[in-house]
């Protein structure tokens, strides 16, 4: 079995939308895929109407193959203040071609406002481990975890795009998605994320690194280099978080290299002129170095006068490990592997 889809961007690369049926007949729902969570869960016959606007919503009474799963509920609160529950059910989950027929789908019966206000996003899909699936008294598994060992490898991968549709896929390595070779690191799961270390980060051009310029005389008031050229990273891949979370030092250096920079309270995090250059930002897993465009790291403008614009590198705010979401990962294709016992992720320029 294999299955390939789009994955089509919101404005600003707000997150990626897929197409999926769910039951018999097939209803179709636009959802987020999510490598950070592990619920599928759904706008529903059984959401509230007045915390539903213009969301395609499954309706289990409507499909022949739905089953209720006696006595289960789902509650999950996001790192981003959101959350939604409700009751669990089962049915034929349909996800380009890549099917399974007794998947857990989780019916919203209560979506916070962002949720509701997000009006072209029909649920999320998760796609990390299924440890942290919350619905209970039986956890369930993930769509990945279901048809793994249904499909040709058990692999699925993410090609991610700016500003156009990219492509998930499920049980195959496209080789039309990439150039070069695809670098692999081991996977710790342990939290239930697909946390990884990249080897190292670079700002802008090697120049820019005050460590690799001819600074015979270096001023004692310079600061001795982080030498980020093989400074490691820790942190998840995340598709459903937007931008790039990365540790305070990493902030700092980045936005060192843009005179307009500064931490904005008001605004949440870095902003800077519109019209600024930004420098590129690479990582680096085994021989592949990953770029992502200074042009992607301008991320959206702050209001409407267009002026001061948001960063699409922030802090991860001291959560313990960075997210490498949406920002990070367009810039590459993606490889999220997993046999059931040593995941791995890999990554290749493109
Ligand atoms: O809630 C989240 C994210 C939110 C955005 C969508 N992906 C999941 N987590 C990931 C980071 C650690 C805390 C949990």
């Amino acid at each position: 079995d294999t299955g390939s889809a789009a994955a089509t961007p919101e404005q600003y690369d707000i997150q990626y939308l897929t197409p999926v049926s769910l039951g018999t007949p097939p209803q179709i729902l636009n959802l987020d895929f999510d490598s950070g969570s592990s619920d599928l869960w759904v706008f529903s016959s059984e959401t509230p109407a007045s915390q539903v606007k213009g969301q395609a919503q499954y309706n289990p009474s409507k499909s022949s193959t739905s089953k209720e799963v006696s006595g289960a509920t789902w509650d999950i609160s996001y790192g981003d203040g959101s959350s939604s529950s409700g009751n669990v059910y089962t049915d034929v989950v349909n996800v380009g071609n890549a099917t399974f027929a007794g998947q857990a789908v989780e019916t919203a019966q209560q979506v916070s406002s962002s949720f509701t206000s997000d009006t072209n996003n029909d649920g999320l899909l998760g796609l990390a481990f299924s440890t942290i699936n919350t619905v209970q008294p039986e956890q369930q598994k993930t769509f990945f975890d279901n048809i793994r060992d249904d499909l040709d490898s058990p692999v699925w991968t993410a090609d991610l795009k700016h500003n156009e549709p990219g492509t998930y896929n499920f049980g195959f390595i496209d080789d039309s998605l990439y150039t070069g070779k695809i670098a692999y690191t081991d996977v710790d799961s342990s939290d239930g994320f697909w946390m990884i270390t990249l080897d190292s980060y670079s700002v802008g051009s090697s120049t820019s690194n005050l460590s690799s310029r001819a600074f015979h005389h270096r001023p004692s008031t310079f600061p001795s280099p982080s030498d980020s050229a093989s400074t490691p990273l820790t942190g998840i891949a995340d598709t459903g978080t937007t931008l790039a979370l990365l540790p305070d030092s990493v902030c700092t250096e980045y936005y060192s290299q843009v005179s307009s920079a500064a931490n904005s309270q008001t605004a949440g995090g870095y902003v800077f002129d519109c019209d600024a250059t930004l420098p590129d930002f690479t990582y680096t897993v085994g021989s592949t170095t990953i770029t992502i465009p200074g042009e992607y790291i301008n991320y959206a403008p702050v209001d409407t006068t267009g002026e001061q614009c948001f960063g699409g590198i922030q802090s991860d705010a001291d959560i313990g490990f960075s997210i490498f979401g949406d920002i990070a990962l367009k810039a590459a294709f993606v490889v999220f592997e997993d046999d059931g016992s040593s995941p791995r992720l890999g990554f290749a320029q493109k």
